[in-house]
């Protein structure tokens, strides 16, 4: 692998390359960006004054400026005009791709041959493991044109033809998955006339003769219909029966009175009588059968997620089973003899980050796989690993670039898989790849930088397992930066942003220190990516952002080992 230090600066001018994240010269931003951000120790560069670490907003100028982007002045107000951009893609500048045009140049999915990032020729399937051919030697090659970013996701989108086949399964077992065809109402809803509150079922303008339900006794305060009890006699006219919400309302009743509402006297003539301060009118808190849906009604179309909330909505229509598409299966290989699994880096050993963050981020996004494996920096090792697995993606980190024992593109050849993008412009992460391995299975290549590699899962992995998955991508959407980004000149940069809730301006994004490729300080402590167009952004600038899969709060729901008993658990 190559040695890293660089921190992938590489082919970015001077003075453009800010991200490293230490702002030397002070905290760009407010109070509270600095809490998401972290106070951090002062840090002094070599031969700076420690007075000059944190500088005061109205004193902060150039000095900010060289931890990277501009500073955020406080108070001063940004653009009020151009957080309103449209929620359009943002185009790198000189693209010459229009990412909806499936025939545009370059397009390795175009049909009328290879596109200039992809390698048609190619077979399409892994040889087998007896029959392998020896390994080609890694090292440098000729480095492919990156492919624009928003175009590299719509290739990742549009490598999956067709989702696996759904399959139906229990009612939990769907949650986080997609369905396969619109959920139909199995019956109305509500199924009956229901009462919508405690109170009296009434028949016609009161006052009204109290009855009780046929079944229970004359003696004692009557219990009247209750939930879940069988239809009653038909109240008549004039008459009232004590009644609970959601009971069914007997036929002949017009109304629900609130039981605040009435009240009961029991004249000298014997029996009791219910009284209303004012007329009720007819249907007053009574749900009709077929208020919500009507037996056939479409609730939900094929293509939607199946949230909790979706479970709720199946199972209050009848469903026991739902059909979905499976969930995606992934398998994640870590490359890389330098990485320790536990302990403190020492000797030139560093942790393996990826190993942990990789398996449960794929949970998240509602993908099936194993704990990552590590694999040791041999050519032969990814090859045999490659050609095994049978998951829908493999994810491989590190060993993407052209260093001494970086397997990857070797092995691909190897395999003869179809490259369908090589590199992708894009800060951190260019040299990502994605390739068919055989019909229906692909790999993502994800460069060994821990924030690289972020940006990779969310550049490529995500868009292929979404359409594994039958999702239907998550419509862009965009958000004022409290703080400008420099750009790269030609690439797109993917930065991580905490959310503000800025009085002023609603919800922006504060773009956070830390997220050099190396970093992932960064990335911890955000909501999601800033997708900042080549050129950069400007304070108050709307950006696309890519929402971290865990940051609504929602996971789509599966998690191995979860604890089903928590007291067996010992944890609680
Ligand atoms: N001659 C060139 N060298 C490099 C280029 C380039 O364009 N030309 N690009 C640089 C960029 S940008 C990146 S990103 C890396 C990608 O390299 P690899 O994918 O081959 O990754 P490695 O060399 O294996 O590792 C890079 C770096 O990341 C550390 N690493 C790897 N895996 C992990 C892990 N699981 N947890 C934590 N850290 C990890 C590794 O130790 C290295 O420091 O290539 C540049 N070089
Ligand atoms: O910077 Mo590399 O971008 O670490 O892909």
């Amino acid at each position: 692998m190559n040695d890293g230090q660089s921190g992938g600066t590489r082919g970015e001018p001077a003075g453009a390359t800010p991200d490293e994240g230490c702002s030397l010269g002070g905290d760009p931003f407010d109070d509270a960006l600095a809490l998401v951000n972290g106070p951090g120790q002062p840090r002094v560069r070599p031969g700076a004054e420690a007075a000059t670490v944190r500088t005061p907003y109205a004193a902060r100028g150039s000095a900010a400026g060289e931890g990277g982007d501009a500073p955020y002045t406080a108070g001063v107000p940004y653009t009020a005009g151009d957080p309103g951009t449209p929620a359009t893609r943002p185009r790198a500048a000189g693209d010459p791709y229009t990412p909806d045009d499936p025939f545009a140049p370059g397009d390795p999915f175009a049909s009328d041959g290879p596109g200039v990032h992809g390698n048609r020729s190619g077979p399409t399937g892994p040889a087998g493991a007896e029959d392998a051919p020896s390994p080609p030697a890694p090292g440098p090659r000729s480095t492919p044109a990156a492919v624009p970013w928003h175009l590299a996701r719509d290739i990742a989108r549009r490598a999956v033809t067709e989702p696996p086949a759904p399959r139906t399964s229990a009612l939990g077992a769907a949650l986080g998955r997609t369905l396969a065809a619109p959920l139909t109402a199995l019956t109305d809803l509500p199924s009956f006339d229901t009462s919508a509150m405690d109170g009296w079922a009434v028949a016609g303008p009161g006052p009204w003769r109290l009855d009780h339900p046929a079944d229970t006794p004359e003696a004692g305060p009557p219990p009247g219909i209750l939930a879940g009890h069988a239809a009653t006699d038909v109240l008549l006219d004039g008459h009232a029966i004590a009644i609970a919400t959601g009971a069914r309302i007997p036929s002949g009743a017009t109304a629900v009175l609130r039981s605040e509402h009435g009240e009961v006297r029991a004249p000298s003539g014997g029996g009791r009588r219910l009284y209303a301060p004012q007329p009720v009118p007819p249907g007053q808190d009574i749900r009709p059968r077929g208020q919500e849906c009507r037996r056939g009604d479409q609730l939900l179309p094929a293509g939607a997620l199946v949230t909790p909330a979706v479970l709720g909505l199946a199972a209050a229509a009848g469903y026991d089973e739902l059909t979905a598409h499976p969930r995606p299966r992934a398998e994640v290989f870590v490359l890389g003899d330098e990485l320790l699994d536990d302990g403190l880096p020492q000797e030139g050993l560093i942790r393996d980050a990826l190993g942990p963050m990789l398996a449960p981020w794929l949970h998240a996004l509602g993908v099936e796989t194993p704990a990552a494996r590590h694999l040791a920096d041999d050519a032969d090792t990814l090859y045999a690993a490659l050609a095994e697995s049978t998951a829908d993606v493999v994810i491989t980190t590190g060993g993407t670039a052209s260093g001494p024992v970086d397997h990857v593109h070797p092995t691909l050849r190897r395999l003869g898989a179809e490259v369908l993008v090589d590199g992708v412009a894009v800060r951190p992460g260019h040299p990502m790849l994605l390739a068919r391995l055989a019909p229906g299975r692909h790999l993502v290549g994800l460069p060994g930088n821990p924030l690289a590699a972020v940006s990779g899962l969310c550049t490529l992995a995500e868009p292929l397992l979404c359409a594994l998955a039958a999702r239907r991508p998550a419509p862009p959407y965009r958000v004022p930066l409290v703080a400008p980004v420099h750009g790269h000149p030609h690439d797109t940069r993917l930065v991580p942003v905490a959310y503000r809730d800025d009085e002023r301006y609603g919800l922006t994004a504060a773009p956070l220190h830390f997220r050099g490729p190396a970093m992932l300080r960064g990335i911890a402590a955000a909501d999601a990516l800033a997708v900042v167009p080549p050129g950069g952004a400007k304070r108050g600038n709307g950006v696309e952002l890519l929402e971290l899969p865990w940051s609504a709060g929602w996971s789509a729901g599966w998690a191995p080992d979860a604890p089903t008993d928590w007291n067996a658990s010992g944890e609680r």
